[in-house]
C-alpha cells in the first residue's frame, strides 16, 4: 500500500494547497496538494480509508464516526504550513465533519528531506516535533495549534485527514482507548477470563454513556 502510494504520487500533478484553506490558515499555508476531487485523489483517498478501517489501533484510539476524504500534500524546498488551527467543522462532499482529531500519515522516508516536522503546541500535551517513518501516522486533537516546519531539502509527501469521533471529549476518548488496550492484553492471556468481561463491560457501558451516534 505504501509503495503504491509513493509510486503513484511520485509522478502526480500537485496544485497550490491554498485552495482548501480558509481564513488565517490560508495566509500561512504554502504547500502543494493533489487536486481535491480529482480522480487520483479520490482513488488513493478511498484506498487509505479502506486500509484504516482495519487498523485496530486507529479505530481503538479515534473511535471514528466520520472521516474526511484524505488529502495528499507535497512540500518541496522552502514550503511550510505556518502555525494554525484547523477549521472546527469541515464542509465536505459527504456533508459537515466536526474535526475532533487531525491525522498525518507520513509518506516520505524521513532521511529523504530536511525540516518538515509536524510541530504541535498544545496546552495539555505540550510541544512536540514529529517526523515519522514512511507509512507511520500521528493523530492529535485538532484543537491544537500546529505547523509544518519549512522543508529545507528534499520533498515531504504526506496524507492528512480529519476524524469526527463518536467520543467528542479527548479525556473520555483516552479512557476508552486505555480500556480497549487493556481488554486486548487480557484477551491474549485468556479470552474467557472474568477480568476481560469486566473490562469489556466498563468499556461498553462508558461508550453507551458518552457516544454520539
Ligand atoms: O502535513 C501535516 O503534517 C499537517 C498539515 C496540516 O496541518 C493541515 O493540512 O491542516
Ligand atoms: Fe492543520
Amino acid at each position: 500500500m505504501l509503495k503504491e502510494l509513493q509510486t503513484r504520487l511520485a509522478t502526480a500533478e500537485f496544485v497550490d494547497g491554498r485552495i482548501t484553506a480558509s481564513g488565517n490558515a490560508r495566509i500561512v499555508k504554502n504547500n502543494t496538494q493533489l487536486a481535491p476531487g480529482s480522480a487520483l485523489a479520490d482513488e488513493l483517498g478511498e484506498a487509505v480509508l479502506k486500509h484504516l478501517r482495519n487498523v485496530h489501533d486507529f479505530v481503538g484510539a479515534t473511535l471514528p464516526q466520520r472521516v474526511s476524504r484524505p488529502m495528499f500534500s507535497a512540500y518541496t524546498q522552502g514550503m511550510e504550513y505556518g502555525l494554525h488551527v484547523d477549521s472546527g467543522v469541515l464542509q465536505t462532499r459527504q456533508g459537515p465533519i466536526r474535526s475532533d482529531i487531525a491525522m498525518t500519515i507520513f509518506l516520505s522516508p524521513p532521511e529523504s528531506y530536511e525540516g518538515g516536522e509536524l510541530q504541535i503546541e498544545d496546552i495539555g500535551l505540550g510541544n512536540h516535533r514529529i517526523k515519522l517513518a514512511a507509512g507511520s501516522a500521528f493523530a492529535y486533537p485538532a484543537t491544537s495549534l500546529h505547523r509544518v516546519a519549512p522543508v529545507t531539502k528534499g520533498r515531504r509527501l504526506a496524507c492528512v485527514l480529519w476524524i469526527q469521533s463518536q467520543i467528542r471529549d479527548p479525556g473520555q476518548r483516552r479512557i476508552l482507548a486505555d480500556l480497549d488496550a487493556a481488554a486486548n492484553k487480557l484477551r491474549e492471556h485468556d479470552p474467557n477470563s472474568q477480568e476481560l468481561k469486566l473490562v469489556l463491560a466498563s468499556y461498553h457501558n462508558l461508550l453507551r454513556l458518552w457516544a454520539d451516534t
